[in-house]
């Protein structure tokens, strides 16, 4: 089964651009839990542009599928998330000026950081996720941190589907294989959509969880926000 966790961020985005709390991102979270999505993921960013960290605490008592909260772990992240307590958390090395997530660890020349950061979350009993682009190497690498499980980095699958899917997925698939041998669960965002989903799914074994936010929203713009996410719940079984 592939779990479908909604990023919210985009909901935050558009509450922020008037001030005030409309969208209220905590309401639409439950919404979008009652209409079937399987988790929430948040990833505050450190000028909190759109996810506020009061956001991320706000939803921890709302959010009953799986929470799983993204970043770099910077110490004030850090600190977030061991007083939240998601149901994981996702290691993202993103620069504070990045406009988005845009790379994968090198879990070779971080795995000292990453092991650390790590074996702080998993005593505080929160699975860990790294997100990595996917390359054997750097899924071997994960490995060695001690990480539960890895976030394929999706945005090359989104950008080569639409001209070549085959050549998109291959080196996910064969990621996924280095990920399932070593005994890491895989999940996968970024760039994700309705059009891209089924395929990678179909192609990457043992696909545990895709967070999906930019897309899924502009989708609902046309679509509404519960058909788009059981169109998703549909391609995702
Ligand atoms: C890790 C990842 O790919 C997503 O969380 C992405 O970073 C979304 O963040 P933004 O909404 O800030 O683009
Ligand atoms: N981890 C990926 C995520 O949460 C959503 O990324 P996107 O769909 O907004 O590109």
């Amino acid at each position: 089964m592939t779990r479908l966790s909604v990023n919210i961020n985009k909901i935050a985005t558009l509450r922020n651009s008037r001030g005030g709390n409309v969208p209220d991102v905590v309401a639409v979270a439950q919404d979008i839990e009652r209409f079937g999505a399987e988790g929430i993921t948040v990833h505050p960013r450190p000028d909190e542009r759109h996810i506020r960290y009061q956001d991320a605490r706000d939803l921890k008592s709302v959010v009953t599928t799986e929470y799983n909260i993204e970043g770099n772990p910077i110490p004030k992240f850090v600190d977030l998330v061991l007083e939240v307590k998601p149901t994981q958390v996702t290691l993202v090395p993103d620069s504070v000026d990045a406009i988005t997530s845009n790379a994968g660890w090198d879990t070779h020349k971080n795995a000292d950081f990453l092991k650390e950061v790590i074996s702080t979350f998993k005593d505080a009993g929160i699975r860990t996720s790294i997100f990595v682009d996917p390359v054997s190497k750097q899924v071997e690498g994960a490995a060695k941190t001690g990480a539960d499980r890895i976030e394929l980095y999706t945005e090359t699958y989104a950008k080569t589907f639409v001209k070549d899917p085959q050549q998109a997925v291959r080196s996910f698939t064969e990621a996924a294989v280095v990920a399932n041998e070593v005994g890491l669960g895989i999940n996968a965002g970024h760039d994700l959509n309705l059009d891209n989903i089924r395929y990678f799914k179909e192609n990457v074994p043992n696909l545990l969880e895709v967070s999906i936010g930019h897309a899924l929203i502009c989708e609902s713009l046309y679509l509404g926000l519960e058909n788009v996410i059981n169109m998703y719940l549909h391609r995702l079984k």
